[in-house]
């Protein structure tokens, strides 16, 4: 089965060449994008969908969601609206609600919320454990996880429950925690923050989830200056995120990350994950995405949905903020929250290791993952913010909105 997408009046491919097409059309055969150009040049497909002068983009990959939790942190909001700041504290809040609910409530709860993501044009999305803390817990919710995410990431170092003493937490953490959420998860990631876990800490998680051979993720930087850069650059990890309080010393360490990048062939370096909405609400300085962009750094965009920081998963939204706040351009923005989301998850290229196609960019061979705008330029995401643009979805060519 082919369908012939025709009529595009504005094709941001965010591809290797950063093309931008006018007048394109897209031709999706089963699960892939086969055929991309200009529309009078476009070959028959069995079906035709006339886009009638919108603008197509790749999906959001949102690479950063703690999507299965139960409760939700009203009163902390409200709180911090009235002038409270942030701590790591309230995962504990959460951490109690969620252990309090069965897995089928956990995954009637998140498949809501992906269903909401995928209308809001979010094709690709990873999810943290990290609200079950303990090894039980987590492994219960490593399970849920994996059947409603792309992508599962094991954040037992999200905080330290409660009663529990730092280092024989971190010890269950590295040791029986690990083994049984790791069958589960491709990634490890740590929340490196004050309240949280210390440099000391942060490392000997990520060093033992790394010889368990998940791949690596921090949380870091997100209160104020830490080891979180630092330390996720030293240990190779794909991305750390949050971003909001950097050093000059940082920048050029993710920067130098990138040095020997030759698009995906050899090593990647560690991506620089800008979190707008989670800024908004915590009113934390907003990621320097232009600084890290200017920088050479490959910057990624991405919801971070949580009761906490972020209770949203609206793409659309932080790429609007990205570009009215932040100073990126719309091409950027959206290149952020498309290919670098995919880059940050390693999902930027070909085939991976377990045979998955590309996402984030629509190139020939990629994975049909397409956002229809109910405009004729991405532009109209910062130019009419807040406006319900997304028309139409399609996830590995099928349409689902
Ligand atoms: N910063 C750490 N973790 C989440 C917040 C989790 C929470 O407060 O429940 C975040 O990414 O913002
Ligand atoms: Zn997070």
């Amino acid at each position: 089965m082919s369908l012939l997408i025709t009529n595009i009046a504005e094709l941001m491919t965010q591809d290797g060449e950063h093309r931008v097409l006018k007048n394109a059309a897209v031709v999706v055969e089963g699960e892939r994008i086969a055929w991309i150009g200009q529309a009078d040049d476009a070959p028959a497909a069995d079906e035709v969908y006339d886009a009638e002068g919108r603008a197509l983009l790749p999906g959001w990959v949102d690479s950063h969601t703690h999507l299965v939790f139960a409760g939700d942190r009203t009163a902390e909001f409200e709180a911090r609206m009235a002038g409270e700041s942030y701590s790591a504290g309230g995962i504990g809040v959460t951490m109690n609600a969620t252990r309090a609910a069965s897995d089928e409530e956990l995954l009637d709860l998140a498949r809501a919320r992906r269903a909401e993501a995928l209308r809001g044009g979010t094709t690709y999305l990873e999810a943290k454990t990290g609200y079950g803390l303990s090894t039980e817990h987590e492994e219960a919710l490593a399970r849920v996880t994996a059947q409603v995410a792309d992508e599962v990431t094991f954040l037992g170092a999200h905080l330290v429950p409660k009663g529990a003493e730092p280092d024989a937490y971190v010890d269950e953490v590295v040791g029986p925690m690990l083994t049984a959420v790791s069958p589960h998860a491709r990634w490890a990631d740590v929340f490196c923050e004050r309240g949280a876990f210390d440099e000391a800490q942060s490392r000997r998680v990520l060093e033992a989830c790394a010889a368990a051979g998940l791949g690596l993720r921090v949380h870091g930087n997100q209160l104020g200056p830490g080891a979180g850069v630092r330390l996720a650059v030293e240990l190779g990890a794909a991305s750390v995120d949050h971003v909001n309080h950097l050093e000059d010393s940082d920048v050029t360490a993710l920067a130098d990350s990138w040095a020997a990048y030759d698009g995906g062939r050899g090593p990647r370096g560690t991506v620089a994950t800008c979190l707008p909405a989670c800024d908004l609400s915590t009113r934390e300085p907003l990621a320097p995405g232009r600084r890290l962009l200017d920088a050479g750094v490959q910057v990624a965009i991405a919801s971070n949905l949580n009761p906490g920081t972020s209770y949203t998963s609206a793409m659309n939204y932080c790429v609007t903020t990205a570009v009215l706040q932040m100073g990126l351009s719309v091409h950027e923005a959206v290149r952020a929250a498309t290919f670098g989301g995919a880059l940050a998850l390693h999902r930027e290229v070909g085939e991976d290791v377990d045979g998955r196609r590309a996402v984030g960019s629509i190139a020939v061979g990629h994975r049909a993952d397409l956002h229809l705008l109910n405009a004729p330029s991405a532009t109209h995401l910062a130019y009419r913010p807040g406006m319900p643009l997304t028309h139409a979805v399609w996830q590995a060519g099928v349409q689902v909105v």
